[in-house]
């Protein structure tokens, strides 16, 4: 079996008294797409925060390609690979689509290490790697555009546009869906099997429907724990996991 990309053993985050989660352990495959569920308050928003390096957790290692790397700052994941979107707010919304995925490839090569973008600080290939984010992400006809002018799907778009820049090993993507037109949702969804042909995608969504169809494995979390694990037909069968929506509905 491939090794881990990702791993994280025995988190637990505590905020004063409470115990937000305890003891999350988890591994996560290269080239899959991997979604966190459960119903509001379960801890998801943390162990995501913990995962990509906004919060520390009070206990627990997160391991990225057999290294720990619990105390690096979110800067240095990315060096080593892991990227993270920060919702629209990262958008500059009065200038193009262009542009906006320009300064996101020149803010890589201004802080990644040369070894990684050897051969990528020429203007021409600057131009080449916004060409082919744009191709990826389907943004080419829109290239020209005022971003703030963008619908909402379009926008999130560009966010993943943006957060790819840098060729990382791993995405995380928090709520990339949120919000869409069913026509941005299909989009968005093959946008998504894309990334995971190059990368890892580790997402948090609300919406069932698009996590049992886009992603490879799901965990499911209920007050801070793992209730269960496993591909879309093992989590659809599980009893646990009916029990713990139903629970946060009635
Ligand atoms: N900074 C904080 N200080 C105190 N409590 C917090 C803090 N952040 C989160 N919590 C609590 O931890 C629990 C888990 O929150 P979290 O946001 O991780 O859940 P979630 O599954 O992402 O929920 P949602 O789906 O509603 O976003 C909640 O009870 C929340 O109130």
């Amino acid at each position: 079996m491939t090794s881990p990309i990702l791993e994280a053993k025995n988190i637990s985050k505590r905020f004063g008294d409470f115990r937000a989660l305890s003891d999350m352990s988890i591994a996560l495959r290269p080239r899959t797409v991997h979604a966190l569920i459960g119903p509001n308050g379960a801890g998801k928003t943390t162990y995501f925060n913990i995962l990509s390096g906004v919060m520390r957790p009070t206990s627990g290692e997160v391991i990225f390609e057999g290294k720990p790397v619990t105390p690096l700052q979110i800067h240095e994941r990315l060096h080593r690979g892991m990227a993270r979107s920060f919702q629209v707010t990262n958008i500059f919304q009065s200038f193009t689509v262009h542009e906006n995925v320009r300064l996101a490839v020149q803010a890589v090569i201004k802080s990644e290490p040369a070894v990684f973008w050897r051969g990528l600080s020429s203007r021409a290939s600057i131009q080449d790697r916004v060409e082919a984010l744009l191709d990826l992400t389907g943004l080419q006809g829109a290239a020209g555009k005022r971003a703030g002018d963008l619908s909402h799907g379009a926008q999130r778009t560009l966010e993943i546009a943006m957060t790819v820049a840098s060729k990382p090993k791993l995405v995380f993507l928090d709520e990339p869906l949120a919000g869409m037109s069913i026509d941005d949702i299909h989009r968005s969804k093959q946008l998504i099997h894309s990334l995971a042909r190059d990368m890892t995608v580790v997402l948090i969504e609300h919406n069932m429907n698009v996590v049992m169809d886009i992603s490879d494995c799901i965990t499911v979390m209920a007050q801070g724990r793992k209730i269960a694990e496993g591909t879309p037909d093992q989590i659809r069968a599980e009893e646990t996991v009916r029990k713990a929506y139903l629970g946060s509905r009635g």
